[in-house]
């Protein structure tokens, strides 16, 4: 990639206790860019911001920030670095505006009083200015956490699952907001469990799980993959194997042979559900009941690592 704004390479991390949260992680991420880091609980997500942003030691491995080596030159990269993390960390008894400008003065940025209004009332915050943060209500306080991020006007601003137990409203706000700071210019890389948020907010897409990034992928093509949903029909009858006549569905059996699984693409033209519920009938296969479901981001998962040991 031409450029990246940020290059990670061979990052590894083994915690005290042994648990490897990351194995070798290379990434670049392009300047201006929504990036989505997708994975479930443990995968290494937090780990890997939590290093970029100087909270956790990397075991090894090294990370460029415009070409700049980040331990080498710390100070002057942290500085354009901004970090929401997961869990709200500020004194509750100071009063919003003092704790927002703090914040920026804690970068070695001079005072600009009129930035800060402006990130506050962005952020709906300014009417609450004066008031202590304890008496916040907590979708407030996630967004003081953002404020709080934005404050030294960092240009790669890292958000840890921004949207984990917010409200819809406030969840719309974030994606706005996130927006609109890419429209000016920031790179914001995202970590996030849901499928969705991926959705609606990224140009580019990383899935990790178990310390191994196991795609990086635009939004568009790993949208395709998502789009996957599974056909469930109880039969009346069990089958002991697939009847020719269904063959060029594909469809699996389970349950010992009483259920018909069948994959499909939920977002294609054409699902094929209609033509094999026909066969069925044709066949005399029939059925009592049918369900479908979404292919989990977890069955997602095991797929890719599937799809990645075959083509190794
Ligand atoms: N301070 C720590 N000491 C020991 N092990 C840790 C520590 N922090 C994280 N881990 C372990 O490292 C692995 C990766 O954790 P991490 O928090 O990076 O995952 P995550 O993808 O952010 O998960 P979540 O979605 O639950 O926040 C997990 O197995 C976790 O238990």
């Amino acid at each position: 990639m031409s450029d990246p704004i940020l290059s990670i390479r061979g990052l590894r991390k083994q915690y005290g206790s042994g648990t490897e949260a990351l194995k070798a992680v290379d990434l670049d991420i392009r300047r201006g860019e929504i990036f989505a880091l997708l994975g479930p609980n443990g995968a290494g997500k937090t780990t890997l911001i939590s290093i970029i942003c100087g909270i956790v030691k990397p075991s090894g491995g090294e990370v460029l920030v415009d070409g700049k080596d980040w331990q080498r030159n710390f100070r002057e990269v942290r500085k354009r670095i901004g970090l929401v993390p997961q869990e709200l960390t500020m004194d509750l008894f100071e009063p919003l505006l003092s704790t927002v400008s703090f914040s920026r003065e804690l970068f070695g940025r001079r005072p600009d009083p009129a930035r800060i209004e402006q990130i506050l009332k962005e952020l709906s915050l300014w009417d609450k200015r004066k008031t202590i943060l304890k008496e916040l209500s907590g979708g407030m306080k996630r967004r003081v956490m953002i404020a709080k991020a934005l404050a030294h006007d960092p240009d790669i601003l890292f958000l840890d699952e921004p949207t984990a137990g917010v409200d819809v409203e406030l969840r719309r706000d974030m994606w706005n907001m996130v927006r609109r700071l890419r429209e000016m210019g920031t790179t914001i890389i995202l970590t996030t469990h849901y499928i969705e948020e991926a959705e609606e907010m990224a140009d580019r897409v990383g899935v990790i799980n178990k310390g191994e990034l196991i795609l990086v992928e635009e939004k568009a093509e790993l949208m395709k993959k998502l789009g996957r949903k599974i056909l469930h029909l109880q039969l009346t009858e069990p089958l002991a194997t697939v009847p020719p006549a269904l063959a060029q569905w594909s469809p699996q059996l389970a349950d010992d042979g009483s259920t018909l699984v069948y994959e499909f693409d939920a977002k294609a033209e054409r699902t094929g559900i209609p033509s094999l519920l026909t066969a069925m009938r044709d066949a005399g296969i029939a059925f009592k009941d049918l369900d479908t479901k979404q292919s989990s981001l977890e069955d997602i998962f095991v797929g890719l690592i599937h799809e990645k040991k075959a083509a190794a």
